[in-house]
């Protein structure tokens, strides 16, 4: 049973994925004509740095985050960036939200200079996420538990994350039983997305190295986030 803590918790966790979102201005540019290579990595870099500035935002509301080590606080958003964009994204990509961004994006994706081999896994993820239907609170919980995942590089309190991740898992384990009484397994098959978040991941490094050999700038805040130039 969702305990009245459990649900303030849901309240807080979704208030805050709703309210950081990449701005319309930033987006909408997703919108216009050119679809050159360049033109979509420049694009995509810029979506990907207005959704990491969101992320931290979102990520200073999560209750209990800011009691967290500072230097931790860093670590979790190092090494969770990626993973929270697969998971925005792919509530875009999903047809989630009837936002119009759904065709662009992909188009921009696939058109952005990233070698082939990469693709597949991405848009499979894509679709596997697709197909679970996830609400919105879910969505928001999923990414949470993926920022506040322990064993990311240079954690130290390990138990304190560890303790703040798995009272995420527990209202997120209780809400697929409530919202998808028909699906026992539904609670781990969101788990098995957050396996395949880490292999893609690796993948992601890799996709940062071959578009920086071929000579393709990022941001700043991407650099540092993601440990590039
Ligand atoms: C530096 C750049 C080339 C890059 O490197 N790896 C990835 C990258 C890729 Cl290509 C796939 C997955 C993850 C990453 Cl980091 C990217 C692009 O990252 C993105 C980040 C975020 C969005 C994204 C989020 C929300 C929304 C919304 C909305 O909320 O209304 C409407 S449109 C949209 C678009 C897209 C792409």
């Amino acid at each position: 049973e969702i305990t009245k803590e459990q649900r303030a918790l849901i309240k807080a966790i979704l208030d805050a994925y709703n309210r950081h979102q990449i701005p319309q201005d930033v987006t909408k540019k997703l919108l216009q004509e050119q679809y050159s290579a360049e033109e979509n990595f420049l694009l995509l870099t810029e979506v990907a740095t207005s959704q990491v500035q969101v992320l931290v935002e979102f990520t200073k509301n999560i209750p209990g985050f800011l009691s967290l080590d500072r230097e931790d606080q860093i670590a979790l958003l190092k090494g969770s960036a990626v993973e929270a964009m697969f998971l925005r994204s792919a509530q875009v990509l999903s047809k989630k939200m009837p936002s119009g961004y759904t065709e662009v994006l992909e188009e921009r994706i696939r058109k952005s200079g990233m070698s082939e081999e990469f693709m597949t896994p991405m848009f499979n993820f894509y679709k596997s996420i697709g197909e679970l239907h996830m609400t919105q609170d879910e969505q928001a919980l999923l990414t949470t538990i993926t920022i506040l995942t322990p064993d990311r590089p240079y954690v130290k309190s390990h138990e304190a994350v560890e303790r703040l991740q798995e009272t995420m898992l527990d209202v997120l384990r209780k809400l697929c039983v409530l919202q998808h009484p028909q699906e026992p397994q539904y609670f781990a098959r969101l788990l098995g997305r957050l396996t395949e978040l880490r292999t893609l991941h690796h993948y992601h490094v890799e996709m940062l190295t071959s578009w920086k050999t071929n000579d393709h700038k990022f941001t700043p805040l991407l650099c540092e986030i993601w440990d590039v130039q």
